[in-house]
């Protein structure tokens, strides 16, 4: 058996068109149109790339894109009043600051200091905290994303076994966090979980959120399982001399023999944290000005 091939790309289109129409609506009736703003301190070429590409996007599905690049040697004042003043700006109802920011500024206190209604990120500890408690938060994208598969797939995760590899603030905890609320039996594991190739195997559902190309196997999952695969790696390519390759946590090839359902890398899950970065600032925007929230496109 080979594994249902989940397109993120596909759902991402879907996510996207339905946050245009939703901004269409909020254009039309109420004459709101939402905004988001991305920060990016320095020069780094992959977070040129992503940014660019969230502009983009935002533009497409008819919202406002504010960019704010920044010298690599910007100060903490200077970032931070550039948040005190988006903070405070009525136009703009999604605050990005793209990680990870230089040595010299301190990611958590830069964070901290975005406004919780308008950290799509879902980073702030406000946000965290009210999502570890099961209120209404801004939840990260990645994760958000992920669980929007799960849920199409499956419809009900209510008693799955869930292992989620990996325990970094942006995916894996928040991911254990969503799947839990679920009514996931969920395990994070990492790397000094001990028979963690049999713990994922027993899993109906594993997430691999480690950031180490290909790590995860066709061993370690069990037989029709469900595989998110989180990581994006850029290794040399195989075969290809000078030339390079993306890869995920999984090792697509062997994982998808034994899984149910995979997804891919790249077209997987990249896609969709870009789309539900828009769905956030969407809602963002509707609990900004008290209006109902947009259907599916939440936790
Ligand atoms: N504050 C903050 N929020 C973020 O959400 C955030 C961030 N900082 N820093 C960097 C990471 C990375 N990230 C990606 C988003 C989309 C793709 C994506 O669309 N990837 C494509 C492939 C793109 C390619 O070819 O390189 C795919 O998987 O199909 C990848 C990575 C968001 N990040």
């Amino acid at each position: 058996m080979t594994a249902k091939i989940i397109d993120g790309k596909e759902f991402a289109v879907r996510v996207r068109t339905k946050v245009a129409n939703h901004v269409a609506r909020l254009k039309e009736e109420n004459h709101i149109v939402p905004g988001l703003a991305v920060v990016l301190v320095g020069e780094d070429p992959a977070s040129e790339v992503y940014v660019r590409n969230k502009h983009i996007s935002t533009i497409e599905v008819g919202m406002n894109s504010f960019e704010h690049k920044l010298p690599v040697d910007t100060s903490e004042a200077d970032l931070l009043a550039l948040i005190d003043q988006l903070n405070n700006d009525p136009s703009v109802h999604g605050i990005l600051c793209q990680l990870p920011l230089p040595n010299h500024l301190n990611e958590e206190l830069v964070i901290n200091s975005i406004i919780p209604s308008k950290d799509v990120d879902g980073f702030h500890i406000s946000n965290v905290g009210l999502l570890g408690t099961g209120q209404k938060s801004m939840v990260p994208c990645t994760p958000l994303g992920c669980l929007m598969m799960l849920r199409d797939h499956h419809g009900s995760l209510s008693g799955l076994n869930a292992v989620v590899v990996g325990r970094s603030n942006i995916v894996g905890k928040p991911m254990a966090n969503l799947l839990l609320r679920d009514s996931c039996t969920v395990t994070i594991a990492h790397s000094r979980t001990k028979n963690i190739e049999e713990l994922c195997a027993n899993a109906d559902i594993v997430v691999a959120a480690v950031g180490r190309p290909e790590m995860i196997t066709g061993d370690w999952i069990g037989k029709g399982a469900t595989v998110i695969d989180v990581g994006i790696n850029r290794i040399p390519h195989p075969t290809i001399e000078g030339k390079s390759k993306l890869v995920g946590d999984v090792d697509f090839e062997t994982a998808k023999e034994k899984a149910g359902a995979i997804t891919p890398v790249p077209g997987g899950v990249g896609p969709m944290t870009i789309a539900c970065l828009l769905a956030n600032t969407l809602t963002a925007c509707c609990r900004a000005n008290g209006l109902e929230e947009p259907e599916g496109l939440t936790a």
